[in-house]
């Protein structure tokens, strides 16, 4: 049995855990899946180079409003596909080279890491032999994975999820996709660029439902105005039949069937935690599978960590980055640790409209009884709107009317993950939305005026 100074599951943000300052440590990574997790291998990262090219495809149709006529003359899915993939695969390769031949104080581990006592875990790999091993200290950071609703049919008809779609032989040319979230919302946007014809099938009454409630409504309309939505649906049934899948549903107008020759589930993500046999170590789970952690990372069990989508009640690639880091400074300093920092948890949605959002949405400060003013500014109203012609995104933002802090931001439109930035810079270094609105430059005609005027428009005193 191989005894370790500490021990790591999982190398998506993991991974990133041992740098120069850990050389003395004797390491050990354990790793189930492909070298370098969700976001390098089927998450943000090949998602935001397709959402690219699904603009560029995207850019004739928008164009002859505005008087240039231009013509898409397709798409080449599979050079397309393997562009991304090709600059994706070797980074994930070379990662994990890395890590075998050019980390000499690090052993890895290729199979599922489970506990079989306190701070021993025995690896299971494809083929290989069971090893067992003890570490003094063990980062958890196994990640989640896509669910399947439990529904008749839907474990036999082969589905795809956001693991396996991006990697299609042919471009489909109907697609219906389960969920009404970030997934769904993306890649219908990628796939309904590239020409296929989309069927988004969701239980609740809106896309996108976590957001504010007005960014929610606008982006359900806009999403409605361009693939066929289904909304208020509890699907019944999921058959394949010759090529073709089908998905049977109930809603509001009675019985309904979306088909197509390809099905995307992207119904939320759950946890890695039943992986690990947590019973076996004492490491508690909330009761959505996330790993319980405190405001340092620590499990219940001395010197086990956990970070990202498996304890993380935000499944975002920058917070797993922000509690990598700071778990990485509690295990070189354990006298002297850093609390993970959650106030201001900003996202963005990389769809047709972008949507992004920082804070609380207006729902949120009623339901909370804050105290709260609210201001929209739409891009129509600014220059750089009508530049664009932009005639549906907006900024809205919420604050606090004694003092002036921004509680909330919330834009739909173009760019709208840029724009974001500096209300987040404000919002986490309290500044005051007058000062941050008159005590500065805007650059004209650009688009940041949208955030300008939206922060002059709060009704705030002074
Ligand atoms: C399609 C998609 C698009 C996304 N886009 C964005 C985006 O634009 N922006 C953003 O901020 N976030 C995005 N996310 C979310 C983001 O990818 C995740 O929040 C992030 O990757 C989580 O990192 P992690 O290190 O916690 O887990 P992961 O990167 O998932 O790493 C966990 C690793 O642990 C391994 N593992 C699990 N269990 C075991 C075990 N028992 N033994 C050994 N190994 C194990 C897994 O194989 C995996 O490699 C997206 C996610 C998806 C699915
Ligand atoms: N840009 C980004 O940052 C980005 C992009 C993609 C994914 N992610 C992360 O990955 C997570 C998972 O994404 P996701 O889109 O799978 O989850 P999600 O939680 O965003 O959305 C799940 C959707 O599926 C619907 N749904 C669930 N069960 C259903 C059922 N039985 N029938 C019909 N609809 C059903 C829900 O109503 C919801 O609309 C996100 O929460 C996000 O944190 C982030």
């Amino acid at each position: 049995m191989q005894h370790f100074d500490l021990a790591i599951v999982g190398t998506g943000s993991g991974n990133s855990i041992v740098d120069e300052r850990f050389a003395d440590w004797n390491v050990a990574l354990i790793e189930r899946g492909t070298f370098g997790g969700t976001c390098l291998n089927v998450g943000c990262i090949p998602t935001k180079m397709f959402v690219h090219t699904a603009e560029l495809a995207g850019t004739p149709a928008a164009s002859a409003a505005l008087g240039v006529d231009s013509e898409l003359h397709g798409v080449r899915w599979t050079e397309v596909r393997d562009r991304i993939f090709g600059r994706i695969d070797p980074i994930a390769q070379g990662g994990r080279r890395y890590r075998i031949d050019g980390s000499p104080n690090v052993t890895v581990f290729e199979g599922t890491g489970r506990f079989v006592g306190e701070k021993t875990l025995t690896v299971t790999g494809q083929g290989a032999a069971e090893q067992t091993i003890t570490a003094d200290r063990i980062v958890l950071a196994a990640g989640s994975r896509p669910v399947l609703p439990a529904v008749p049919g839907m474990a036999d008809v082969g589905v795809h999820t956001s693991d396996t779609i991006m990697r299609l032989e042919r471009l489909p040319e109907r697609m219906v996709i389960v969920g009404g979230g970030f997934i769904a919302a993306e890649l219908a946007h990628v796939f309904g660029s590239f020409g296929t014809e989309i069927t988004l099938v969701t239980r609740s009454g809106a896309l996108l439902r976590q957001e504010d409630v007005d960014v929610s409504r606008r982006f359900s309309e806009l999403a409605a105005g361009r693939w066929d939505v289904r909304f208020d649906q509890t699907i019944t049934s999921v058959e394949r039949q010759g090529d073709l899948v089908r998905v049977h549903s109930q809603g509001p107008d009675g019985a309904s069937c979306a088909e197509g020759e390809v099905l995307l589930v992207a119904a939320g993500r759950v946890p890695n935690s039943d992986l690990l046999r947590l019973d076996r170590t004492g490491v508690r789970t909330h009761a959505d599978g996330r790993v319980v952690v405190d405001e340092y990372q620590r499990t219940d069990v001395e010197g086990i960590w956990a970070l990202g989508d498996l304890s993380s009640e935000h499944q975002l690639k920058h917070v797993a980055n922000h509690e990598t880091r700071i778990v990485q400074h509690n295990l070189l300093h354990p006298e002297s640790p850093r609390a993970s920092d959650h106030r201001f948890v900003p996202h963005a949605v990389f769809s047709a409209p972008q949507v992004a959002s920082v804070g609380i949405s207006e729902q949120e400060a009623k339901i909370r009884g804050l105290r709260h003013v609210t201001a929209i500014q739409d891009y129509a109203d600014i220059a750089y709107g009508w530049a664009m012609e932009d005639t549906t995104g907006f900024c809205k933002l919420i604050a606090d009317p004694e003092d002036g802090r921004l509680l909330g931001a919330h834009i739909i439109g173009p760019q709208a993950s840029t724009l974001i930035q500096p209300l987040i810079q404000a919002m986490s270094f309290g500044l005051d939305a007058r000062r941050m609105a008159r005590e500065q430059y805007w650059i004209h005609p650009a688009m940041p005026e949208l955030v300008e005027n939206a922060l002059l428009k709060l009704p705030l005193p002074g």
